[in-house]
């Protein structure tokens, strides 16, 4: 046993998991300067005492390294000795962790999550319907709209983490940061991937069909603009 009980083989298991998860989202360039970062929990959700692996701050997260994660507790304050520093946006995983009783929080930076979000930034959420991808959060009505909230990119982060409860939509799993990045979660890593996944295929959507919209002239019969 270690840290409350939990086992070597279950800290080891989920460490295998989330460097697999990490590779696979280096390979598609989500983790540009070194930012972004993918926690996963270890043990029971107990919203009085829980605890997870966090991506330890500043790393290339490109690599795979014997110090890329690091675990926490619920006010994501390092459970083991160690050397290595917990994601500046620890406190944003642990109200998502504490809210949701999820099983993996996932962070990227990418350019379409970006402009989206800062194209509706001012609206504090980004609207999407009619795409088929929404099924990948469990949404199977026709046609459903669906809201992804979108909140301030305030350089103090405890300030960003209380504002998550507000905005909160147990439908949508995912909360946007302006100008900054998504937040996707789900009950396991899997399904937090696919969220993600599901996500950024709706941002690239939007955002070519925005282009779409504001560039094609009529057509004519024959093809010709
Ligand atoms: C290096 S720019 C990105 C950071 O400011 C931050 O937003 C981020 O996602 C990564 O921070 P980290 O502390 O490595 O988890
Ligand atoms: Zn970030």
């Amino acid at each position: 046993m270690t840290f409350a009980g939990i086992s070597l083989e279950h800290k080891q298991q989920v460490l295998g998991e989330l460097s697999l998860i990490k590779q696979q989202f280096a390979a598609k360039n989500w983790f540009p300067g070194t930012s972004g970062n993918l926690s996963m929990r270890v043990g029971e959700f107990d919203p009085e005492a829980f605890y997870f692996a966090i991506t330890a701050s500043g790393k290339d997260k490109s690599l795979t390294t014997p110090e890329d994660f690091l675990f926490v507790d619920k006010s994501g304050r390092a459970v083991e000795t160690t050397s290595l520093k917990p994601s500046a946006e620890t406190q944003i995983h642990c109200e998502i962790y504490r809210l949701t009783g999820c099983g993996a929080v996932f962070h990227v930076h990418t350019i379409f999550n970006n402009l989206i979000s800062e194209w509706f930034g001012e609206a504090g959420a980004v609207p999407a319907q009619g795409i088929e991808l929404i099924k990948a959060f469990n949404i199977w009505e026709e046609n459903a709209p669906i809201s992804i909230p979108v909140l301030p990119n305030y350089a103090d982060i405890p300030r960003i983490a209380e504002l998550v409860e507000g905005v909160l939509n147990p439908a949508v799993p995912g909360i946007l940061l302006r100008n900054h990045g998504i937040y996707a979660w789900g009950k396991n890593a899997f399904e937090a991937k696919k969220h993600l996944e599901a996500f950024e295929f709706i941002f690239e959507y939007l955002y070519r069909s925005m282009l779409l919209q504001n560039s094609a002239a009529p057509l004519t019969l024959d093809g010709r603009r």
